[in-house]
């Protein structure tokens, strides 16, 4: 894991260096304070060389200042460094997360997601730019200073080392426990994440069953969750600070107790017992932060080890090796002998399909019975359990995944639109569509019209999944942004089932009759959306029960003929009525 944070930062080695470089410099400025404050009591104060108050005054003036500017461009690199490695991260993990397969959605949701994305490459953030640098910076002070205080006094220097080790066997303990506490803290925060996005995103429904006060019941029962881990990791911090601080301040004690006792016995000056205690507080301090410094490191490996689960992720559908790439595309699906299953149980059994380019094959059944599954498969965003599909004529394993794709025009039974314009939630289809291919594709959709009659027409912003407009108008979106896209292959997976009868005959009149022939998939459950499809498709619990074409299902008076009876019985009856 380390190593691929290395990775990321020594992409920007100039925004290494030149920090690092700042940073040492400082350090080695810092270095002569203590030696000036030795000059200036054994030699300004007690040996009366007034000549050296300037000087070492000059000394002191001129380290901090130079110091600050160094600070400066420590602090605003290091940060600027670790902006660049976020961006980056965000960026990969984003692009990562839009790589897997939709079994992985399946199982994780939106708020999840969206904490790794945020708040934990946050942490990371947070660790690159303050806890290594922190830590680096710290590791140099202890070590120069020990050396110095060794070449000073090396007794007092022992006697002075004497509490250390305890002081980081206090920070290794809490460094252990807050681990443990913000992971716990890190998953919480992704719960509360997901109910709050939940909640937010599905209000209506919320506020439409009158369930605010145990949506706001339910929320709070999270956030005090959440706050009682955040009170457990103040609790380590709070019980092993103090011992760390007490640790600490008893060096300081002894030492000043036993060099006091040095100088008054004439075996060390008084200049030099400041000076030791000056260099003591740079071994002081790094030990005093260890704990500030390992949680901060805690927390970020605990977040990046959550990154990195995702991107250790491979997806499971990609490219074959030796993929194929099609250099004509006829848009011919043959399903042989498939069977598939999500987990364990089938939901698709011995499925044979065979759509010759420009038919169409429309699949009726009840619901649950593995229609969405089956034109899953087509895309690939599921792989087959057994048997095969066929593409041309390739297993769609072997073929190019995105040639695949490109020539696969999907809508689904959830419409999806962006909150931006209606134009370009239709050019997501072909963004290099012209406005004239938009309007086209809309009107074939059925859609221009009512698209026209807004007062900003296709640049109408419509909100977040489509609010603002109807569920037919949303859906005839989705389809126009399908037909944009102009492949050889649609899908339309219950899209017509808001529209009115008439609207959705117009619609499909229109699919129908085009000047390409685009072999569709139509899944719905009307018969007037059916009954001029090529092949009629009946399935019940992942087994096809009834295929053929309307006149030979209506002559079977099976399972397709119950759905039409029951469909036009009270047509049939009101025309009895009429006679
Ligand atoms: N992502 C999934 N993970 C696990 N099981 C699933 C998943 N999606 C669907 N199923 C199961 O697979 C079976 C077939 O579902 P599918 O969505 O294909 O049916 P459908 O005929 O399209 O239903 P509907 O008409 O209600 O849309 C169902 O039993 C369903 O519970």
């Amino acid at each position: 894991m380390k190593r691929v944070l290395i990775k990321y930062v020594s992409k920007y080695k100039i925004y290494v260096i030149i920090p690092f470089t700042a940073m040492l410099l400082s350090i080695a400025l810092d270095m002569f304070n203590p030696y000036l404050s030795k000059i200036m009591v054994d030699r300004v104060i007690r040996g009366k060389e007034k000549e050296l108050l300037v000087m070492v005054l000059l000394g002191i003036g001129g380290i901090s200042i130079t110091r600050s500017i160094l600070g400066y461009i420590n602090e605003y690199l290091f940060d600027y460094l670790s902006s660049l490695v976020s961006i980056d991260l965000k960026r990969d993990l984003f692009r990562h997360i839009q790589s897997l397969p939709f079994k992985y959605f399946d199982g994780m949701n939106t708020g999840e997601l969206m904490s790794r994305i945020g708040e934990d490459v946050d942490n990371v953030w947070r660790n690159v730019s303050f806890g290594t640098r922190i830590f680096i910076e710290n590791c140099i002070y202890f070590i120069t200073a020990s050396i110095i205080l060794f070449k000073i006094n090396y007794r007092l220097a022992l006697i002075s080392l004497v509490t250390m080790p305890f002081i980081a066997y206090f920070a290794l303990m809490l460094e252990k426990k807050i681990d443990k506490a913000y992971e716990k803290i890190s998953d919480q925060a992704a719960i509360l994440n997901t109910t709050a996005q939940e909640n937010i995103a599905g209000v209506r429904l919320v506020k439409a069953f009158a369930r605010e006060r145990h949506e706001i019941l339910k929320f709070l029962e999270m956030n005090k969750t959440s706050y009682k881990l955040n009170m457990e990791q103040a609790r380590i911090i709070a019980n092993h600070f103090p011992v760390m601080e007490f640790l600490s301040n008893i060096s300081i004690i002894i030492v000043i107790s036993v060099g006091g006792m040095l100088v008054i016995g004439e075996r060390l000056s008084l200049g030099t017992l400041v000076e030791f205690n000056g260099y003591m507080w740079m071994l002081i301090w790094p030990m005093r932060m260890l704990g500030w410094i390992t949680n901060v490191m805690a927390q970020s490996s605990a977040s990046a080890k959550k990154i990195f689960n995702i991107m250790d992720l491979e997806p499971e559908i990609k490219n074959s090796e030796n993929a194929v790439k099609l250099k004509e595309i006829k848009g011919q699906i043959n399903f042989e002998d498939v069977s598939f299953k999500y987990n364990d149980e089938y939901v698709l059994k011995n499925i044979n399909i065979e759509a010759k380019p420009g038919q169409t094959i429309a699949i009726m059944g009840t619901t649950g019975s593995g229609k969405t599954s089956l034109v899953s498969l087509i895309g690939r965003f599921y792989d087959v359990s057994d048997g095969k599909v066929l593409f041309d004529g390739v297993d769609i394993r072997d073929m190019d995944l995105k040639q695949l794709r490109e020539n696969i025009a999907y809508v689904s039974q959830d419409t999806f639109l962006f909150s931006e314009t209606i134009e370009e939630n239709v050019r997501i289809g072909n963004i290099d569509a012209s406005l004239d291919e938009i309007y086209e594709a809309c009107k074939k959709a059925c859609a221009h019209d009512f698209i026209e009659e807004f007062e900003d027409g296709y640049k109408t912003i419509i909100g977040e999944r489509g609010i603002g407009l109807s569920g037919g108008q949303k859906q005839r979106i989705s389809i126009a942004r399908a037909i944009l896209k102009n492949a050889k292959v649609l899908i339309l997976d219950d899209a017509t089932s808001a529209l009115d009868t008439e609207t959705e005959y117009q619609l499909l009149k229109n699919l129908y009759h085009g000047d390409k022939k685009i072999t569709t998939f139509i899944i719905a459950h009307r018969i007037s959306a059916v009954k001029n499809a090529d092949e009629i498709i009946f399935l019940e619990n992942g087994r096809i029960v009834e295929r053929g074409n309307h006149d030979t299902l209506l002559k079977k008076k099976g399972k397709y003929y119950e759905v039409y009876c029951e469909q036009f019985k009270d047509f049939e009856e009101f025309n009895r009525q009429v006679i």
